[in-house]
């Protein structure tokens, strides 16, 4: 594989939890913190993100595949610009659960996120059966390869990719390192059949269970460039020690 200039980033999903309160905590934890080696983005809910002060990076959980419009209920690209949002979670399993996202429409997403030259934190994952009966690379390589037909290899060098296993989020039940590095390592050999040096420097996150007394051996995996944290995220002080296990 191709040298590389990725650099750790750890993503907090509060996912619908989290309060003003939090918000102003997290602020504070991070104001006081030295994280020089790598990146924190925190994804709260739409409502919250307008009360972030510019210290950390703010994401958003979710767009609309839409543009602008009649579409009630939804949240556009644009908007989020106005509210400093730099990353957008596209294609999260809950969302693909709860709300039936096909594998196409996250591809629409993503496409939406990148039109807005904003970063798409793309996520795929298996659920257990899948890893169970042997499948698991088809299942991932068939997620990334329906954005690849939409949008194109080279554009994956301003996508961030999430590995989440589905029996591995917020059950308790992290992937082993091993585990978490054959993934990656799979995934971004897959890209390198398109392009050896965009597979080489696309930044790719282990989400599920991540908490403060594992994530350093996780991130210290070759292929693991930090983490999408849900539960661990709603606690400061277990956040920001995942952060420094990515600063290391
Ligand atoms: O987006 C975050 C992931 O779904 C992981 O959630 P978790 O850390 O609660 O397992």
């Amino acid at each position: 594989m191709e040298s590389n200039s990725r650099r750790q980033l750890v993503a907090g999903n509060w996912k619908m939890n989290g309060d003003k309160a939090l918000v102003d905590k997290v602020q504070k934890q991070f104001a006081a913190a030295t994280l020089n080696n790598m990146d924190v983005v925190i994804c709260p809910p739409f409502p919250y993100l307008g009360l972030f002060d510019g210290k950390v990076k703010l994401g958003s959980q979710n767009i609309s595949q839409f543009e602008s419009g009649a579409h009630t209920g939804e949240v556009s690209v644009a908007m989020l610009k106005e509210f400093n949002c730099q990353y957008v979670i596209v294609g999260h399993s809950e969302r693909r659960a709860d709300n039936n996202e096909s594998s196409s429409l996250v591809a629409l997403k993503v496409e939406q996120v990148l039109n807005a030259y904003l970063t798409p934190i793309l996520c795929v994952g298996e659920p257990e059966d899948v890893r169970d009966d042997g499948t698991l690379f088809d299942y991932i390589a068939a997620q990334l390869d329906t954005v690849l037909l939409k949008v194109g290899i080279s554009q994956f060098a301003d996508i961030v990719l999430a590995y989440e296993p589905i029996w591995a989020i917020g059950t308790g039940k992290t992937a082993s390192p091993a585990q978490a590095q054959e993934v990656h390592a799979f995934i971004r050999g897959h890209l390198a059949k398109q392009d050896n040096n965009i597979a080489a420097n696309i930044v790719i996150l282990y989400g599920g269970s991540v908490k403060g007394n594992n994530a350093q051996e996780l991130f210290s995996q070759a292929d693991v460039d930090g983490g999408l944290i849900g539960g661990a995220s709603l606690n400061p002080e277990d956040f920001l020690s995942i952060c420094q296990a990515a600063n290391q």
